[in-house]
């Protein structure tokens, strides 16, 4: 079973204005809402891929009754941690670009915490743990590295999406896969990016410091793969870019699915960036037959 878990979900609140104009009234061209947060949005993902897929996570209030009604109506399998404070929204906007505002998050009470440990403690080592996105406020701050030590110790393969000191605990955990962006890579190592060359110096960094696969996703420039026994570097389709958000986590998808699945590397990095690209050319998360048909317009080039 590959698990994820989003401590932090998100109703996505895509709001369309064409012309924008800040300080006065706009209306909204066209609205969508979506269940959202990246491990929500990566067991979309697996699940459309024909994986088997749990989502795990805290969830509370009108807008956690919005997501588990989406992931119920969709089929996807979830057993959420209830909270009593209201899951937050994420708002999208677009315009002539993108602009994301996200909430902090509700407040998780301990009880609240206990229950979600325990739900862990059934993970065997046959399983996969996919850990997503931001931690709520209200956490204390070594929270991530508590859950990466327990879902460690249980011997299951882990996957890390996050930033900052998250990202640095699970580093030490040796994750199965970690997928900065490039602004995260350079947050992670107080540098800036200044070209290819600077990506691959540091992304080989991620395996140093205990990661067995990182990916270093660079949006419509593809991405970059490092493994243990070189560099690669994957290409984007040609398409018309509707809504990114999600490409990231459509990538972390299609990676562990096809890994799990056949343990090729490179068929996996493959899916990975057909999943991301056709999220990206969607309205909504990726659909099957759409990253079916990307699959064979993505190019693999190894580099090192
Ligand atoms: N504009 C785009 N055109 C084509 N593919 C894209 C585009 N944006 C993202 N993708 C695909 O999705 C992957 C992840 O996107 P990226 O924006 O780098 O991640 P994140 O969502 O985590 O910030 C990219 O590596 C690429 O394969
Ligand atoms: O948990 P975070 O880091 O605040 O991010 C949450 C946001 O990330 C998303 O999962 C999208 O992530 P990506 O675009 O990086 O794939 C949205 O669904 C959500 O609004």
């Amino acid at each position: 079973m590959i698990y994820t878990v989003t401590l932090n979900p998100s109703i996505d609140y895509v709001v369309q204005v064409n012309q924008l104009n800040l300080g006065a009234l706009n209306k909204m061209d066209n609205d969508m809402k979506f269940a959202g947060g990246k491990g929500i949005n990566v067991s979309r993902v697996l699940h459309e891929l024909g994986y088997d897929t749990t989502a795990l996570g805290f969830l509370g209030g009108f807008t956690g009754d919005f997501i588990v009604d989406t992931l119920t109506n969709q089929g996807i399998p979830a057993a959420f941690t209830p909270i009593q404070d209201d899951t937050r929204i994420n708002i999208k906007l677009k315009s002539e670009t993108e602009t994301e505002i996200n909430g902090q998050g509700p407040d998780i009470h301990p009880g609240e915490v206990d229950a979600l440990l325990r739900q862990l403690d059934s993970i065997t080592r046959q399983d996969t743990v996919i850990l997503s996105g931001s931690t709520p406020p209200s956490l204390q701050n070594d929270f991530q590295q508590q859950l990466i030590e327990r879902i460690a110790a249980t011997g299951a393969q882990f996957v890390s999406d996050t930033t900052g000191e998250g990202l640095t605990a699970a580093l030490s955990h040796l994750p199965m896969l970690v997928k900065p962006n490039q602004e995260e890579l350079a947050e992670l190592f107080d540098v800036t990016l200044n070209n290819q060359q600077d990506v691959i110096h540091y992304g080989q960094k991620l395996l140093d410091l205990g990661a067995r696969h990182a990916i270093v996703s660079m949006a419509g420039e593809g991405a970059l793969l490092f493994t243990q026994d070189g560099i690669y570097h994957g290409s984007t389709p040609a398409g018309q870019v509707k809504n990114s958000v999600g490409a990231g986590d459509s990538m972390i998808a299609g990676f562990t699915g096809k890994v799990i699945e056949t343990r090729d590397v490179l068929d996996a990095f493959l899916l990975s960036l057909a999943a991301g690209s056709a999220t990206a050319f969607s309205d909504d998360l990726a659909t099957a037959g759409n990253i079916d048909t990307l699959t064979e317009k993505v190019t693999i080039k190894r580099l090192a």
